[in-house]
């Protein structure tokens, strides 16, 4: 039980870091924000919460991996490597592929409510 604690204290630690560190974690944390309180006001169906909850924790875990990717690569070479651009434009793209599909489902779920 006292390793799960640790585990769990040092992945707290670890999205900490992340929101206080980078800029793109805060702007998806203003982001998510501004999803949830539109959410309320838009009253969405339970089901629709599933899928903005799902939608905002993947962004928010993949945005922390991507950092931590970063960070790896940092740490191996702070000198020009093709393999280290590779690496980083291959986890940033993971990120975008994630924010466009759920820039697309936000829409698909609010536009109606808004504007049908
Ligand atoms: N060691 C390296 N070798 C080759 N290209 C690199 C290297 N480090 C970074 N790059 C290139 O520069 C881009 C930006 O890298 P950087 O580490 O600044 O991350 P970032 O995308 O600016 O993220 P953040 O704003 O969170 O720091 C990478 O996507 C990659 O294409």
């Amino acid at each position: 039980m006292h390793r799960f604690f640790k585990s769990f204290y040092y992945a707290m630690k670890g999205i900490l870091h992340g929101f206080a560190s980078e800029r793109n974690l805060k702007f998806h944390l203003a982001a998510a924000v501004l999803t949830i309180v539109l959410g309320f006001l838009s009253g969405l169906s339970q089901m629709e919460w599933l899928i903005i909850i799902m939608l905002i924790g993947g962004m928010i875990a993949l945005e922390l991996m991507n950092t931590a990717v970063e960070r790896a690569v940092d740490l191996v070479t702070d000198e020009f490597h093709l393999l280290a651009k590779q690496a980083k434009d291959l986890a940033a793209g993971a990120v975008l592929i994630f924010a466009i599909a759920s820039a697309m489902i936000g829409l698909i779920i609010f536009i109606p409510k808004w504007f049908l």
